[in-house]
């Protein structure tokens, strides 16, 4: 008796889950439905806002700036490289002019050859990319050069170049092209910044500094153009397989010349590039790429910095070298 009961009771519960599936099932498959219907409708607005917008990319020989370079060129943007070679900017020129055609129609890249450390030649290079195309919709501040060293072997001209390169080079860039913007009410800056623009790690005071200084900046344009209809982007990312750890510079001004496992193991450049398309399409104000453990040493930072303080000392202290660390 007791346990055609319960058959009975399984029963009943057996037929309720197939009820409740079979509701849940439509419920599922219109939530899935409707998630990539906006993902659909989000790619659609960020290839409208890309396609044919004049998209300045410093640092574009190599690395994020390269990558760059091949995601907005095949969304259809009109692209202008900036770079320190000639030679190999006409490269990616080459190859992005024979690359095959992607759905939208593509445009020749434009090239100019500049220093950011030089603020004459950075006037002389906004000057002119607005004579060739008579405005710009997106300037993305990439270029950068990294730093290895201790603070007290590291001399001052280090700082200063670093500095120069990561922090003076996009702000004269950005404020040579900004007054066209405003006037035009349209515009888009990008800043390629890194997650040690929101933490400082040991041995990279240089970078980490002028990526804090990139960091500020940005956030105080943002809120002063904001009135003009001109967006700020910050990308935050991680670590990126590049070249950024081989063309470091160190305390005495030599290449550091080596590739970093940290860089090695770091996320793939074209990914990272096709995040910042991503996130400039959005719109988005800040964004950090970066995984779990960096993502989170940000919020750690602000919310218990005597953990991240005394976690960052005892990092020194184990990854201490003689010089040139
Ligand atoms: N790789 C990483 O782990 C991360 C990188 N980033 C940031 O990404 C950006 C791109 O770096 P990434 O691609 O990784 O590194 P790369 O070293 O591969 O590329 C750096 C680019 O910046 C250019 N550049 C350097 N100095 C100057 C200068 N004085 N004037 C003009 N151009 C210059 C280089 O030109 P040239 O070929 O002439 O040297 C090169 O095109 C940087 O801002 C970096 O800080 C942020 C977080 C992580
Ligand atoms: C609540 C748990 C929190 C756990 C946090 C633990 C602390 C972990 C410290 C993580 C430090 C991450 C440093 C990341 C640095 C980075 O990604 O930099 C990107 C770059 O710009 C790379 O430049 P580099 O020249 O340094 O290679």
């Amino acid at each position: 008796m007791a346990s055609a009961a319960s058959r009975t009771s399984l029963l009943r519960t057996r037929i309720m889950d197939f009820i409740t599936s079979m509701a849940t099932l439509p419920l599922l498959l219109g939530c899935v439905g409707v998630f990539s219907l906006c993902k659909l409708l989000q790619w659609l607005r960020t290839r409208a806002y890309v396609r044919n917008a004049v998209v300045v990319i410093t640092g574009a020989t190599s690395g994020l700036g390269r990558e760059c370079a091949r995601v907005f060129h095949a969304a259809g943007a009109k692209l202008v490289l900036c770079g320190r070679n000639a030679e190999a900017l006409e490269e990616l020129t080459r190859e992005l002019a024979a690359s095959r055609a992607t759905e939208v129609q593509t445009h020749k890249p434009y090239t100019v050859t500049f220093d950011l450390t030089d603020p004459g030649a950075i006037v002389g290079a906004a000057a002119e990319i607005l004579q060739c195309f008579g405005y710009v919709d997106v300037l993305i501040n990439n270029a950068g050069i990294s730093y290895r060293g201790t603070i007290v072997d590291t001399s001052l001209d280090v700082d200063k170049r670093v500095m120069e390169t990561n922090y003076f080079g996009p702000v004269g860039l950005t404020k040579a092209l900004l007054p066209s913007m405003i006037r035009r009410r349209q515009g888009h800056v990008v800043a390629i910044s890194s997650i040690q623009g929101k933490i400082s790690v040991p041995f990279r005071s240089a970078y980490a500094a002028s990526k804090h200084a990139t960091q500020a900046f940005f956030d105080c344009l943002r809120a002063e153009v904001e009135q003009h209809d001109i967006e700020v982007t910050v990308v935050s990312p991680g670590y990126i397989h590049t070249n950024l750890s081989l063309n470091a510079v160190t305390a005495d001004g030599s290449k550091y010349g080596v590739m970093d496992k940290t860089t090695a193991q770091g996320r793939s450049p074209s990914q990272v590039a096709r995040d910042v398309l991503a996130a400039v399409g959005k719109k988005k104000k800040d964004v950090v790429l970066a995984d779990v453990a960096p993502s989170l040493a940000v919020y750690l930072r602000t919310l218990a910095p005597r953990l991240f303080f005394s976690l960052m000392a005892s990092r020194a202290r184990k990854e201490q070298k003689p010089k040139h660390c």
